[in-house]
């Protein structure tokens, strides 16, 4: 028996686009109850939501049977962590801000067995094994992880064809409120000089034949995305979910007009 099939991988191979949700929360809880709302994929914040890898392994537990894939993003992209987090059964990473190929040529090998990386062997105590009862996870798993990398900054932008050229990155993920903050417009990922970035980086991602990845909590932003040839994207977040629903509710009883305002950024 093989190694979990990534379905989230196989789906952007055959060019079924992904809709997808950020989880920030931090709750094991809140992931299995959006596990049932429809999304294809959830990203499990490690970067800005109060993660550790307890609770991070236990959102990657809440989704593991769900039909909506577990998408990991570390704080960093670092060997140790994703080593941890490959044995709690993630199967598909989210890297922040990577800048050139030599970063993302060190994630592919920090996320593959030898000779073709350098993740340790210890996958029998965890999840991604099924603890151990997947007798040829060890030879499987490699084809089965799906690494996204984050070009979210003017390095990365500048770099962009060497970083999609890297053998084993599968997509690029666009962070439209840091690139923006790094292009001095920081607050305003709608920007047009953003929005010029992104169009460029998701040309040049297409043209070395990889996944394009970005998120909004705007829907007109998202359509715009889409239309731009977004292969998988999140429209929202838990966070904002929760704050939006909770008070609309309140404004709905007292009978109030109106919507709360919101930061710049999200
Ligand atoms: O820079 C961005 O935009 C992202 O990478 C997404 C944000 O980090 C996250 O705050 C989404 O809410």
């Amino acid at each position: 028996m093989a190694a979990p099939k990534n379905t989230f991988k196989a789906a952007l191979r055959e060019g079924r686009f992904q809709l997808g949700l950020w989880a920030a929360l931090g709750s094991a809880y809140a992931a299995e109850i959006l596990s049932g709302s429809g999304y294809d994929w959830l990203l499990i914040d490690g970067e800005h939501g109060p993660n550790d890898m307890p609770l991070i392994s236990a959102q990657i537990g809440a989704l593991h049977r769900s039909p909506t894939h577990a998408m990991v993003r570390p704080p960093m992209g670092e060997a140790w962590i994703l080593k941890q987090l490959l044995d709690q059964g993630a199967q598909t990473f989210l890297i922040p801000m990577v800048e050139s190929a030599k970063e993302a040529e060190a994630l592919v090998r920090a996320v593959r067995y030898p000779p073709h990386g350098i993740r340790g062997v210890g996958a029998g105590l965890g999840r991604a094994s099924d603890f151990n009862r997947t007798p040829d996870y060890l030879t499987t798993a490699n084809d089965e992880i799906c690494l996204i990398v984050q070009v979210e900054s003017r390095a990365g932008l500048a770099a962009i064809d060497e970083i999609a050229a890297v053998e084993g990155v599968d997509g690029i993920f666009i962070g439209p409120s840091d690139l923006a903050a790094d292009m001095g417009l920081l607050g305003n990922p709608g920007a047009p000089e953003v929005l010029a970035a992104i169009t460029h980086i998701f040309a040049r991602t297409k043209a070395h034949g990889k996944a394009r990845g970005i998120m909004t909590v705007s829907l007109p932003q998202a359509a715009v995305y889409r239309d731009l040839g977004a292969d998988f994207m999140a429209i929202g977040t838990d966070v904002n979910c929760l704050v939006s629903a909770a008070e609309a509710l309140r404004r709905s009883f007292l009978g109030e007009e109106g919507s709360e305002k919101r930061g710049g950024g999200y």
